[in-house]
């Protein structure tokens, strides 16, 4: 079986071509050009690098000369040279160091920012197929891996072939038959190193992957920590946990065997070279060819021949590291950003919704859409929704609500069917321009880490401070707000303060207010509040509502009160439409989930058939 083939059994996937190679160099060419100033930079200290190399291998010929034949003068002069180049070679390396650590972090920088800004723009289908931890491990591993291929890989991929070349030419000036030998070696461990190297890639690809799995399971534990010990499942996740850890050892320890073996391999053509060389060197001297110290600079220089070979296998090695992480990052950067998506039916731009006046209209027109192709989770729905009125849907758990909030807020395109917003097709508008129109309070508001005031301030980032303490009043939460030690400065979301249900709502509610869409999106909390927290909620809903278009998915029936139709939806479809009584008195679904409700049983979660 060819050794490729074993590779692609091994790892399923072809192993790198020149193009690919090309590619890669391709993607990064932008952020190297971005700082060709240090590029340009380190390839002049390169050059000097290279030349103090052949100025040590000169200045050792010479002196070890004048030594042989008692020549003082050129001793001292020797030693001279010997410091001068010392010092050269010191501040060269200095400064290479510097000006590569520096410029790598910029391009690494830049490159997660790259990334970040990019996630931020995908859409919610790629959000549901990837894991939040391995998206972050992409963005901090990843990305620290792919820098490797233009930072010390790149040095050194131009300045290993620079050096072998000065390097020959010197030897060569020298001992041209003992040169030719030598370079006979070069290919010996450039071969067995570039074999390992394409191991080195297959396994670097699984060793990233494996830490974007362990990153995906930590982050999972961690969210759901509470219940981790609520049915005591330590254990279970430990296990798992360690199970995971085991299989990214035995990959590194593949990885320290690759490593050891490339090492190998470079060091018996290395050795091999410097044996040869040594006892063929020693004879040409006896014999009168070569002087004594003609061979010590010979020695001394002939390992930057051959160890270029070896050494730029190794570089092809990390190489090769770096682009496997670097396609986990084309895997994120290739996916079409939302606005691409969702403006795919045409680059028609419509008039952007002005700054809110009046409540906005909203319709949808025969509306279908499934998540995965096969089955509609909504179907052929078709909905007004005048201007200022108050719209509730209900139905059972499942009946596709959520989802047409979902199309609403356009995290999905419909597959059929179409949007208008104040008669204004969606296709017509930019998705963020939509958004700016819309006030969405989710079922289970997210509080980001900050103040209350921060939060709040997320409505409109460019609201007062009177502002937020308004839209706080209108929400009901700003008594409570004042009766904490720290007030709006309270540190809110996974480290600061708990709060319950009701007040996160109220919060959200806060900042819907300030935002001051003119279409509202309410998804109404399942949890049952006290009903006190109660009707502070419904309270500022209400004043939330006032002149607005309010779509609201109602769990309870004490937001169905306000509105003008309640919409009732049942697999994907709209069963029923009209007013409380009406509905009540046709005895089919809304009846049987208010039935249900007075009795005590929460309808969102009550599966019935209609
Ligand atoms: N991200 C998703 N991927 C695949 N299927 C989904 C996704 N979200 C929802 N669904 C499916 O779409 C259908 C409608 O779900 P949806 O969440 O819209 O119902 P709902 O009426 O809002 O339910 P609930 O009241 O429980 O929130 C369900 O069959 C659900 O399993």
């Amino acid at each position: 079986m060819r050794l490729t083939n074993v590779i692609v059994r091994l790892s399923g996937k072809a192993v790198p071509s020149m193009r690919e190679t090309v590619r890669y160099y391709k993607f990064f060419l932008p952020y190297a050009i971005r700082y060709w100033g240090a590029y340009l930079f380190l390839l002049v200290t390169l050059v000097l690098s290279v030349t103090m190399t052949l100025a040590y291998a000169w200045f050792l010929k010479n002196i070890v000369q004048d030594a042989v034949t008692h020549n003082i003068v050129g001793i001292t002069w020797m030693v001279g040279f010997g410091i001068g180049f010392y010092f050269v070679n010191v501040t060269v390396n200095f400064f290479n160091t510097y000006v590569r650590t520096v410029t790598m972090n910029k391009v690494r920088k830049d490159l997660k920012t790259d990334l970040w800004t990019h996630l931020t723009c995908l859409p919610q289908s790629f959000y549901n197929r990837y894991q939040s931890g391995d998206l972050m491990s992409r963005l901090n591993n990843d990305t620290d891996v792919a820098v490797g291929a233009i930072g010390t890989n790149l040095v050194n991929i131009i300045r290993l072939p620079l050096t072998a070349g000065a390097a020959f030419v010197y030897l060569f000036g020298m001992n041209p038959k003992l040169s030719l030998i030598l370079l006979c070696f070069g290919p010996i461990a450039l071969v067995s190193a570039t074999i390992f190297s394409r191991y080195i890639r297959i396994n670097g690809r699984q060793i990233q992957n494996q830490l974007g799995k362990i990153s995906g399971l930590v982050t999972e534990i961690l969210a759901g920590h509470a219940l981790v010990r609520a049915f005591s499942l330590q254990e279970f996740f430990s296990d798992k946990y360690e199970r995971e850890m085991g299989k990214l050892l035995t990959l590194q320890t593949s990885s320290a065997r690759l490593g050891g073996g490339f090492r190998i391999g470079a060091q018996v053509a290395g050795t091999a070279a410097l044996l040869w060389c040594i006892g063929m060197g020693a004879y040409d001297v006896a014999s009168g060819v070569m002087t004594a110290g003609s061979l010590l600079a010979f020695i001394s220089l002939m390992n930057h021949l051959v160890s270029p070979f070896t050494g730029m296998a190794q570089q092809f090695g990390g190489l090769q590291r770096s682009m496997a992480a670097t396609e986990r990052l084309w895997e994120v950067l290739e996916q079409p950003a939302e606005a691409a998506i969702l403006n795919a039916a045409g680059s028609l731009r419509g008039k952007e919704p002005k700054a809110r006046a009046l409540p906005y209209s909203l319709e949808l027109r025969n509306v279908s859409f499934s998540y995965d192709g096969i089955r509609d989770a909504v179907h052929h729905i078709t909905l007004a929704v005048p201007a200022g009125k108050i719209v509730a849907l209900v139905g059972p758990s499942g009946a596709g609500k959520s989802t047409l909030f979902q199309l609403i807020m356009r995290f999905y395109n419909p597959a059929s069917g179409e949007i208008l917003m104040n008669n204004q097709p969606y296709g017509l508008l930019q998705a963020p321009d939509t958004r700016k129109c819309i006030a969405y309070v989710q079922q289970e508001p997210y509080l980001f880490s900050g103040s209350i005031r921060e939060n709040i301030l997320l409505g409109s980032l460019v609201a007062s401070d009177l502002d937020v303490v308004r839209a706080a009043k209108q929400a009901n939460i700003h008594d409570f707000v004042l009766s904490l030690p720290q007030g709006y400065e309270t540190q809110v979301g996974e480290h600061g303060v708990r709060l319950s249900g009701g007040q996160k709502q109220r919060i959200a509610i806060a900042r819907a207010l300030l935002k001051d869409a003119p279409l509202l999106l309410f998804d109404e909390a399942t949890s049952a509040l006290d009903s006190e927290s109660e009707s502070l909620v419904q309270d500022a809903l209400l004043r939330l509502m006032q002149s607005r278009t309010t779509l609201v998915i109602a769990h309870r029936l004490s937001t169905i009160q306000h509105a003008d139709v309640i919409v009732v939806m049942n697999e994907g479809e709209i069963v029923e439409m009209g007013a409380h009584d009406d509905l009540l008195s046709r005895g089919g679904l809304y009846s049987r989930l208010h039935h249900l409700q007075s009795n005590g049983l929460h309808s969102g979660h009550q599966r019935v058939k209609a």
